[in-house]
């Protein structure tokens, strides 16, 4: 059975320290388990800050980087080059400074790579990608990945999953191409809700007043097709990590979790 938690940090700065601290932990423990590990990862302010603190992070030797699958949760579809890339920002902050496998390491196309700029056939071999990577013991063409971060926005969006978007009603495929977002840059590749939740643990992590709103219904049972946000959850547990200003408009008083 899957369970929810929320913790709460003073601020972004000490969240951020506080979820790359557990990502070693938690990666060196299914790693110990299974052998390898798989991370999905986010762009954003928290999602980023994060990589930083695990890159800044003496603890960060523990996790055998050679045996990490990377994957992403969303990118922007912009030249490999752009700024914006949430793969440029995410090598930045960590991965051009850890010995990953760089055939583990899986990235969405950017607009000027193999595919043109057609965002459609970059999220249909995204697809490939991940079929492609998952076992019989996923029972279907997505990994269950061990940890799935996400940020949201003060709308609702998680990935580039928007409220009312064309790619929160869709239930068949695991990766779509997402056009005319709200928040820029408008084309982006993003994973379904259905594939967010095949992970096994989904982590939800911001920071910062403007998603109040959003933290607090999405945790109180909105529908994901207004938030898309409140359908991000893992099989395994889905963990909030939140500082005070994000939750501030939570009615319950949450404690850290034991384990
Ligand atoms: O555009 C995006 O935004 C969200 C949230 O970003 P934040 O800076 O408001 O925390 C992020 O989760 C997503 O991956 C990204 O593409």
């Amino acid at each position: 059975m899957s369970k929810t938690e929320v913790v709460v940090y003073a601020n972004q700065d000490l969240l951020a320290a506080a979820a790359a601290a557990r990502l070693v932990t938690r990666l060196v423990d299914v790693q110990a388990a299974k052998g390898s590990a798989s991370l999905v990862l986010t762009g954003g302010g928290t999602g980023i800050a994060v990589l930083s603190e695990l890159r800044a992070s003496t603890a960060r030797d523990a996790i055998d980087w050679s045996r990490l699958d990377i994957y992403w949760g969303d990118e922007r579809f912009v030249p490999a080059d752009s700024d914006d890339r949430n793969e440029k920002q995410a090598r930045e902050a960590l991965l051009d400074h850890v010995p990953l496998d760089p055939k583990r390491v899986h990235v969405m196309a950017p607009s000027d790579g193999e595919f043109g700029d057609d965002p459609d056939a970059a999220a249909a071999a995204y697809a490939e990608v991940l079929a492609s990577n998952a076992g019989p013991e996923d029972h279907g063409d997505v990994p269950s990945f061990d940890i799935m971060l996400l940020g949201l926005g003060g709308e609702g969006h998680t990935a580039s999953v928007f409220p009312e978007s064309p790619a929160v009603y869709e239930t068949e495929r695991s990766v779509v191409a997402v056009r005319n977002c709200p928040k820029p840059p408008p084309t982006r590749i993003s994973l379904t809700l259905p594939a967010i939740r095949r992970a096994r643990d989904v982590w939800l992590m911001t920071a910062g007043e403007a998603k109040a709103d959003a933290v607090a219904l999405a945790l109180s049972g909105a529908g994901e097709v207004q938030l898309p946000v409140a359908g991000a959850r893992g099989h395994r547990r889905t963990l909030w990590l939140l500082d005070r200003a994000a939750a501030g408009k939570l009615t319950k008083v949450y404690q850290p979790p034991t384990a």
